[in-house]
């Protein structure tokens, strides 16, 4: 789930870039990049580690120009060993294009073979970004004959990537003396948003994933990118688009991002995050109210971040006492978007800490925006019965996770998730729990649906198991289990918490 920001301004656009990538943080830990163009040339800059660590002042000064592509990558292909597979991307020819992608292709090895065997271009990473960006330069290629570039051209190679690439991407390219080529995948299961801002040289455009960066960055938010539409913007401002993709294909943005991983002040595909998490909360408050005995519940508290407006909300609703708990160590990373099982067990001890005063001889109802692999339910559970807490209910804003996600979400094997094998009594058992509720995903769908009727369906693939790209099949899931279910641990995350 990385962040990705593309800027054609009308001055230097490093710092700006800079500064949306730090809004775009929460998306990706792991590193992060940016390229600049110049004259005839890009810049770039990548490495491990967040942004403010990867980029120094002589960094940035080496960044020049008025228009650029940045990154921050949550790995879900490949390795988050491997620095090459940073983004963005580069590739010569046509034209000289620098890269950025948030997502995961569900054919990156069938696109590697053919791009090798069919249009002779050789990829040097295990990046299913890096095969994206070649099969959008081979198709650009063949559009505009190597020879004249115009938006038409583009259009055309954007039908084609629709055409061969399948999963979930969205992308902002940047081809040299050209300008900003954005498209969004036919299902539009990865966000991407458009901004303007306008200066007296003339209009400013910022492509990024989330609202927030271009908000936080003087940017008005146009609107968000259709799924399948395609955006270019020349190199004097002009903004050209089209719809790219073949008719009839349902648009199914992620439900996960309203969940969990998108910021509260973004606005995505509508719907207001906030008020999604909001709303979230009053379900789960009628689920809670089913469920569990309303006299048995003390207080009602957050786990820190994420889940705070449901819990705010499914308090006021029950008129139960909302307090907060668990104080949050600001220097500590999201812990489920690390790589490695150890490195997220130890840094959710590091990151929350409990109020004991707030615990002792209560019972409190913990509420969570998810329950995934368990390592923070696990945790919190034992950290408030070490606080005192007499009961412990723990209700969550999203259902049992069940499925591995083959989308952008790092979950790619059913056995690391707490619910597998398992009902809800079990599940309360493994996290030590008293009592557990589990909002429904009809409940779910349905409070986005309420804030945008428009939004009729949802990628909600680690939920129900339903892949809305109908290439994903047992054995499928069987082999991206086998080589990406191995433990990783690498990355500037894993060596910090090392530490
Ligand atoms: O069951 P798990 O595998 O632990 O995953 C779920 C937890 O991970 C996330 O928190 P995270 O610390 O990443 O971010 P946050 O601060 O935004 O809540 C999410 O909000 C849940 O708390
Ligand atoms: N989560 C993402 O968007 C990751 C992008 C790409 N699949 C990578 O692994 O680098
Ligand atoms: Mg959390």
């Amino acid at each position: 789930m990385c962040g990705i920001v593309g800027v054609m301004g009308r001055s230097p656009v490093n710092q700006l870039i800079y500064d949306s990538l730090l809004l775009l943080q929460h998306r990706g830990q792991d590193a992060a990049g940016i390229a600049t163009a110049h004259d005839q040339f890009f810049s770039m800059h990548k490495a491990h580690g967040l942004v403010r660590d990867v980029f120094r002042t002589r960094n940035m000064r080496a960044l020049p120009g008025n228009s650029g592509v940045g990154q921050v990558r949550y790995p879900t292909a490949g390795s988050s060993a491997s620095v090459d597979e940073a983004q963005p991307f580069y590739v010569n020819a046509p034209f000289g294009i620098t890269f950025v992608h948030n997502g995961n292709l569900t054919n990156w090895r069938e696109l590697r073979e053919s791009l090798f065997k069919h249009d002779r271009r050789h990829i040097n990473t295990n990046s299913d970004s890096e095969v994206l960006l070649n099969v959008f330069a081979h198709e650009l290629q063949q559009a505009s004959n190597g020879v004249t570039l115009d938006a038409h051209a583009v259009f055309q190679a954007v039908r084609a990537v629709h055409r061969r690439a399948k999963g979930a991407y969205a992308v902002i390219a940047n081809i040299s003396n050209f300008g900003l080529v954005a498209f969004r995948d036919p299902h539009g299961i990865r966000p991407l948003c458009l901004g303007r801002h306008d200066t007296d040289a003339g209009a400013e455009w910022m492509l990024a994933s989330e609202s927030v960066a271009l908000t936080g960055s003087g940017f008005s938010l146009v609107r968000d990118i259709a799924p399948g539409e395609a955006v270019v913007i020349t190199e004097d401002g002009e903004l050209s688009t089209e719809a790219c993709a073949e008719a009839g294909q349902e648009q199914t943005p992620c439900v996960f991002e309203y969940v969990y991983f998108a910021r509260p002040d973004s606005v995505m595909d509508g719907i207001s995050i906030y008020d999604a998490r909001l709303h979230m909360g009053e379900y789960l408050a009628d689920k809670v109210a089913k469920s569990l005995r309303l006299g048995d519940v003390d207080v009602v508290m957050p786990i820190p971040d994420s889940s705070r407006p449901s819990a705010m909300q499914l308090a006021a609703r029950l008129g139960l006492n909302y307090r907060e708990g668990f104080i949050k160590n600001r220097y500590v990373g999201r812990t489920f978007i690390m790589p490695g099982q150890a490195v997220r067990k130890k840094s959710v001890r590091q990151k929350l800490s409990a109020i004991d005063m707030e615990f002792r001889g209560k019972n409190v109802l913990l509420v969570d925006d998810s329950i995934v692999r368990g390592t923070t339910s696990r945790e919190i559970v034992d950290m408030a019965r070490a606080a005192g807490a007499r009961k412990v209910f723990f209700a969550s804003a999203a259902p049992a996770v069940r499925f591995p996600n083959v989308y952008g979400i790092d979950m790619p094997t059913q056995a690391e998730l707490i619910a597998t094998g398992r009902d809800e009594a079990q599940i309360a058992r493994e996290i030590g729990a008293d009592g557990l509720v589990y909002q429904d995903l009809d409940d779910l769908e349905q409070s986005l649906r309420d804030l945008n009727p428009a939004m009729r369906a949802f990628e909600s693939s680690c939920f129900n198991g339903r892949y809305v790209t109908g290439d994903i099949d047992e054995a499928y899931l069987e082999r991206l289990s086998r080589t990406r279910g191995l433990p990783q641990r690498s990355g500037a995350m894993a060596a910090a918490a090392d530490e």
